[in-house]
């Protein structure tokens, strides 16, 4: 991948490491100016690649610390720029006062992500790759650690890349057969076309399948917990979270709005949201907060169905349709306080009978809950790499435009089937970055650390 060199580019300064007292903290400079400033601190000549034991200095000569200055001469750093680092005591004033020096010579303070933002813009990382580099900061635990480690290694990448190759084949196939437009698609290779069309197809979709399994990698397992008003859903929350979270009365339809509560099983992250009881009817609130719980089941790889043990089968209609969709179902018949007897059907698997009031069944739920976090990323664990809804989404635009172009290959209207494989080619690149939305690059790197 190439870009165009910005020769004009100024240079930024940011603290690397993580804040608070460490035993040894980075001030990081990149851009033209990185070494000049650098040796102005560290009053002296700094060569590529050496280590160099040094004072830093102020601007009237006293030291700030002591410590090792690096150099790295572009294009062989990080972000492809002249780097330096200053590697000082980890002390935040010793590190704020660094900062302020390189200020003070003429750097200008890193906005979060700028240094990876660099390096996308002088092609050292790709786009998924570079948001791969935040996934593998933020990442909670060794095999989200490890999967995002795969995808900064381009492992997601290169299969993009490849789909994106053959996408690209099948394009140049359909623009040809355009300037034959007289011919019939069969003289033309239009079976050949058709089998590359399906084996297309078949590649996108596994690799669909797998950015989806990266995404809930990174951003744990997603449950929404619904069921018919007065169920015990928003008690059930705060039961799972150990604290008051969501109001609890005994007025149906108590809960309007979503509410999100992240909660850890060994390491894995489950994100809870509660949800409007579903029922039919109800004022515009409260019909409001049904729309949104529906919403959210669309985006749910968990349904916690809440029902009323005494009543289950009454509440069960209410919220059929709307977890159809959802890849897994947990049932829960709650208020079993209030049985005169015991359940009469056996907990399993997808169902289990508890008390959100006195705790009866917690631990089970918990089990339960830990197993299918556990079991997610167990799945996706081998070969994966973490990935995130912007990926999802893209391919699945680019699956929509396949499909379209399939549709008018069939009509042998070429023209709208090169213009739809166009925008699924397009769609791809975006992952990477190859094409690109100017505002989508202030919005990935924004959410990353700063000094990163
Ligand atoms: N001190 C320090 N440690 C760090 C980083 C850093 O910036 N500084 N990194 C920051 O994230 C990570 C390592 N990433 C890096 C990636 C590329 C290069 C680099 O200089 N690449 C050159 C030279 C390659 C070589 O010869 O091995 C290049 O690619 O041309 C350095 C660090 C983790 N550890
Ligand atoms: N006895 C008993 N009462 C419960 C239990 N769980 C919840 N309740 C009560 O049932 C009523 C409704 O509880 P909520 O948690 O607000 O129910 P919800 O499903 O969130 O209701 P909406 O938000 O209106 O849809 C409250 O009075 C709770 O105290 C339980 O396990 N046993
Ligand atoms: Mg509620």
């Amino acid at each position: 991948m190439t870009h165009a060199p910005t020769p004009d580019r100024d240079t930024i300064a940011a603290i690397a490491t993580a804040p608070g007292a460490g035993g040894v903290g980075i001030v990081r400079l990149s851009g033209p100016r990185a070494r000049e400033i650098g040796e102005g601190i560290a009053a002296r000549r700094l060569q590529a690649r050496r280590a160099h034991h040094v004072r830093f200095v102020d601007g009237d000569g006293a030291a700030i610390d002591d410590g090792i200055a690096l150099y790295f001469a572009a294009p062989a750093s990080y972000t492809g720029e002249d780097v330096v680092e200053l590697q000082a005591h980890g002390s935040p004033a010793v590190l704020q006062a660094l900062v302020e020096r390189c200020g003070a010579l003429g750097a200008r303070r890193a906005r979060p992500g700028e240094f990876s933002e660099r390096a996308f813009l002088e092609g050292r990382l790709d786009l998924a790759q570079a948001e791969a580099v935040a996934d593998l900061i933020a990442a909670a635990d060794a095999r989200a650690a490890r999967a995002a480690r795969r995808a900064l290694d381009g492992e997601f990448s290169r299969r993009v890349d490849a789909l994106a190759d053959d996408l690209l084949a099948v394009r140049v196939h359909v623009e040809a057969a355009i300037d034959f437009a007289d011919e019939p698609l069969d003289t033309l290779g239009g079976a050949a076309l058709r089998q590359r069309f399906d084996a297309l197809s078949l590649a996108l979709d596994a690799l669909l399948a797998a950015t989806e399994r990266g995404r809930r990698l990174r951003d744990g397992l997603h449950a929404v917990i619904v069921g018919p008003p007065n169920a015990g859903k928003s008690s059930l929350l705060n039961a799972l979270a150990g604290s008051d979270r969501a109001i609890v009365t005994d007025i149906a339809g108590t809960t309007r709005d979503l509410l999100h509560e992240t909660i850890r099983a060994d390491g894995v992250e489950l994100t809870l949201v509660d949800t409007a009881g579903l029922r039919d009817g109800g004022d515009a609130i409260e019909r409001e907060g049904m729309r949104r719980a529906r919403e959210e089941l669309a985006r749910a790889d968990l349904a916690i169905v809440v029902l009323d043990a005494r009543d289950p089968d009454g509440g069960r209609a209410a919220v059929a349709d709307a977890i159809a969709a959802v890849p897994q179902r947990l049932w829960l018949h709650n208020k079993a306080d209030l049985l005169d007897a015991p359940a009469a059907v056996a907990d399993g698997e997808d169902r289990l009978t508890l008390s959100a009031r006195t705790g009866q069944g917690l631990d089970a739920l918990h089990a339960r809950l830990r197993a299918l976090a556990q079991g997610e990323a167990g799945d996706a664990a081998e070969g994966a790499f973490t990935a995130r809804a912007r990926h999802v989404d893209a391919l699945r635009r680019a699956q929509a435009e396949l499909a379209d172009a399939r549709v008018q290959i069939g009509r042998e209207a070429l023209d709208l089937a090169a213009e739809s494989l166009r925008q699924g080619h397009d769609a791809l690149g975006e992952i990477t970055g190859r094409v690109r939305a100017d505002d989508l690059l202030g919005h990935i790197f924004s959410s990353f650390c700063i000094g990163k």
